[in-house]
């Protein structure tokens, strides 16, 4: 039986209409939720993802502004747009958007950030809170997208053996650590493996759930997975496509074949992306009512 697709879009729909009538609690409340969002130069990926974020915002209640900076622009001017954010009670989240101009080192960037306002959840403080299971901060958006897809969908991780490939700070770590903690979307054991890990399929087909985060086309082969095992595809990878009129398209890390033995898997898109826009809207209602509540 060919495996299931897992509706991330249906998925993230549901989780911005909670937000929704939670940004609708804390307008009536006298809070606003805000999110700034910053872009530095003239990425067009840049600009089209912020642009899916803020018209998320808009349509969740929440108040968005986009902060532009020309490609030029230095370390230091970035930073002195943060600290203006930082003290702007318009705005309970910042959101720097990545990648940042070579001459921008990102994590002086994040670091900048007031911990209270940091959107991603990047920032050490939101990262330190993560690894203690302190999980009322902001949690990275990416990984808890994941988390949600698999709680939603009746694939709760408790119990089970997850295999995450890639070790990223943005999603493949972070991501270890929630499904590893005590607490609902956790319980799971939990192995962490890289591109380079020596008979990565040993590992991967041992796995009742296998997330691909490595951004490598091609990672994760049919031969790889148990049947009946959970597939989470983080990838997103351009291949040259002569036939389309943008002469790419996108793939994720896995091949299609896995469909073929797995009981679920995430479509290249419309699968874990969507996730990550709607947990960007969670953590912005979730600073806005830390804010309220004198929290903050
Ligand atoms: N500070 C920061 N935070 C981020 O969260 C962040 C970032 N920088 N830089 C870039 C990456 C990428 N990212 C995506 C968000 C949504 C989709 C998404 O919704 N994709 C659609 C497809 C959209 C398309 O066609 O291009 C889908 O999967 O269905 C993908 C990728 C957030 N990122």
């Amino acid at each position: 039986m060919p495996a299931k697709l897992i509706d991330g879009a249906a998925i993230a729909a549901e989780i911005r209409a909670e937000v929704a009538r939670e940004a609708a609690a804390l307008r009536e409340a006298g809070v606003t939720p805000g999110l700034a969002a910053i872009i530095v130069g003239d990425n067009a990926a840049s600009i089209s993802y912020v642009s899916m974020k803020t018209k998320a915002c808009a349509e969740a209640g929440i108040f968005s502004e986009t902060f532009r900076l020309p490609a030029t622009a230095t370390q230091d001017e970035v930073i002195a747009l943060v600290r203006q954010l930082n003290a702007d009670p318009r705005f309970h989240a910042i959101l720097p958007q990545l990648p940042l101009p070579p001459q921008v080192n990102e994590l002086a960037v994040i670091d900048a950030l007031d911990p209270a306002k940091d959107a991603d959840g990047l920032h050490p403080v939101n990262l330190g809170k993560l690894l203690r299971g302190e999980l009322d901060g902001a949690i990275p958006c990416t990984p808890h997208g994941v988390v949600e897809l698999l709680l939603r969908t009746g694939n709760d991780p408790a119990g089970k053996h997850v295999v995450v490939v890639g070790r990223s700070t943005l999603v493949g770590r972070p991501l270890a650590v929630l499904l590893s903690n005590k607490a609902r979307g956790g319980n799971a054991t939990v192995t962490i493996c890289h591109t380079a890990t020596p008979d990565l399929a040993e590992h991967t087909r041992r796995a009742d759930i296998v997330v691909v985060a490595a951004g490598r086309a091609g990672t994760l082969t049919k031969e790889m997975v148990k049947p009946g095992a959970v597939v989470i595809d983080v990838g997103v990878n351009r291949v040259d496509a002569p036939d389309r009129p943008s002469g790419y398209r996108l793939v994720g890390d896995a091949t299609l074949d896995v469909r073929e033995v797995a009981s679920w898997v995430t479509p290249y898109t419309g699968g874990v992306g969507p996730m990550t826009v709607a947990m960007l809207l969670v953590n912005t209602v979730k600073a806005a009512r830390r804010a309220l509540e004198g929290r903050g």
